[in-house]
């Protein structure tokens, strides 16, 4: 699903985002990627999603080499990806309805059947009896939920959530993990940017720690540092 080969990202002056990154994300995986403020989290979805494009190195996602992708191709290569990112750019002046339906205004759905996907989207995510509200009046966790709705509405393989649960209290942020587990559950492979101990303290879960652009290590948290020139394996959940 996602392959990165020896990333490098240099911005332009001169700012060493990622150093030399390589991993891989099985289809189907739940990947958490962990790190101090400005280790590199951001950067490495930014590139997932040919937002940025890597200063070296080669990063495969859904089978597509974004090194050599054309830019007609990235509209494709998005609407497999679902993206929840921290500022969740939602329209304020719209309705939670019409937030959902705006990513399938692209694809050119019939009306009736975009409002049945844009519907189904609200209910996975527990919104559906908010479907006419603005923005404003949704908590923060809500509006979290919303993003996710339209995140998920066309129905991505995967899906890609940065710091998800900053800013929302410990019930709200559960309600959040939860839904990208039901993803996770029916085969959709998440990968979740945080620095929540909370979510970092589910079950086994695969860590990736970023450190100053490196990757320190993968698998569960507390598996042993790497040995030189290689990477702690830890038994990553695949
Ligand atoms: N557009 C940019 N131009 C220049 N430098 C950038 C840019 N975006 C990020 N950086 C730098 O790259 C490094 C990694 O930033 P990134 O946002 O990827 O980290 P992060 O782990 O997501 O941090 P946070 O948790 O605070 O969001 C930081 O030093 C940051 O200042």
């Amino acid at each position: 699903m996602i392959t990165a080969s020896a990333v490098c990202k240099r911005y332009a002056e001169g700012r060493e985002a990622l150093k030399d990154v390589s991993f891989d994300i099985a289809d189907g995986d739940f990947a958490y990627i962990t790190g101090r403020s400005g280790a590199g989290k951001t950067t490495l979805f930014r590139l997932f999603a040919a937002i940025e494009r890597p200063s070296s190195g080669g990063i495969v996602v859904n089978g597509q080499n974004l090194a050599a992708l054309g830019r007609k191709a990235v509209p494709y290569l998005r609407r497999n990806i679902g993206l929840v990112f921290q500022d969740q750019k939602l329209l304020f002046d719209r309705n939670a309805l019409a937030n959902v339906l705006l990513p399938l205004s692209i694809v050119g759905l019939p009306a009736r059947e975009a409002e049945r996907r844009a519907l189904a989207a609200l209910d996975k995510v527990g919104l559906l009896d908010r479907a006419k509200a603005m923005p404003v009046a949704l908590s923060g966790g809500e509006q979290q939920r919303l993003a996710i709705a339209r995140a998920v509405v066309n129905r991505p393989s995967l899906l890609l959530a940065d710091e998800p649960t900053a800013n929302l209290d410990a019930d709200s942020a559960t309600d959040i993990l939860g839904i990208f587990r039901a993803f996770h559950q029916v085969g959709v492979t998440v990968v979740v940017a945080t620095h929540d101990p909370q979510a970092l303290a589910d079950v086994k879960p695969r860590v990736l720690r970023l450190d100053s652009g490196r990757l320190l290590s993968d698998g569960p948290l507390g598996a042993a540092p790497p040995s030189a020139g290689g990477l702690a394996t830890g038994g990553a959940a695949r």
